[in-house]
């Protein structure tokens, strides 16, 4: 069955600000959609709103078959935020392997597939806290990836990345696309743009195109 998410009508107010406004989208499986706007046109929102993380003031959202319920969506979902929640602690191995053990995943294949896939080796082993940004970020997209999740919803997932970098999650976001998910990414960057099927464009809280 092919996956989609659709948005009916939704509008987000906080007080008095009006992140959104009577937003219909409909994002497919198999693609990848892009979220473009200025700063403030309400893409975070949209994106958070997508992933059951906020809820809609107005309006509805219908994730089909990627579950009924807040915790059936959250189970499929692959989420990369603004902050790159992870243990400072733990190694950035330590971490994938958790995310994996957490989502039923056999940690050492998850780390394994992870480390060849965003090549994470070099640095693996050292505590989280020793990283530089863009180490982070890898470890961020690893983690929110390590269960294929049928739901992908990435908020400036480049930033710190370097080109090389950028160009390995450009492959990896078309992977994740072609074995069937729902990818729906935020950039400000034009070049990684282009990796987009479909471009949603944001004024002021209304689509644009
Ligand atoms: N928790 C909040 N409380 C109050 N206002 C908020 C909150 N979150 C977002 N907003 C407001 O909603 C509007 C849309 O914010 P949002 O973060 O969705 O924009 P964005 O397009 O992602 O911006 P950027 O490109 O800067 O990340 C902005 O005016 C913002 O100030």
């Amino acid at each position: 069955m092919s996956l989609s998410v659709e948005l009916r009508g939704v509008t987000k107010t906080y007080g008095p600000v009006r992140a959104l406004v009577g937003v219909n989208a409909r994002f497919e499986g198999g693609r990848v959609s892009v979220i473009e706007g200025a700063n403030g046109s309400g893409k975070s929102t949209l994106l958070s709103i997508l992933g059951t993380l906020a809820r809609p003031t107005l309006g509805e959202v219908d994730h089909g078959a990627l579950g009924k319920t807040n915790a059936e969506v959250r189970a499929v979902l692959g989420w990369v935020g603004h902050e790159t929640l992870a243990y400072g602690d733990l190694s950035g191995r330590e971490n994938v392997m958790l995310a994996a053990k957490l989502r039923g995943i056999e940690a050492e294949r998850g780390w394994r597939e992870a480390c060849e896939r965003f090549d994470l080796a070099s640095f693996g082993d050292r505590p989280i806290r020793t990283y530089s940004r863009g180490q982070r970020q890898r470890i961020a997209v690893a983690k929110a990836l390590v269960h294929a999740p049928s739901l992908v919803l990435l908020d400036e997932p480049t930033a710190g990345l370097d080109a090389r970098s950028t160009e390995r999650l450009e492959r990896v976001v078309r992977e994740e696309a072609k074995r069937g998910a729902v990818v729906i990414l935020v950039t400000h960057d034009p070049a990684f743009a282009r990796v987009g099927d479909v471009h949603v464009r944001l004024e002021r809280g209304r689509v644009v195109s």
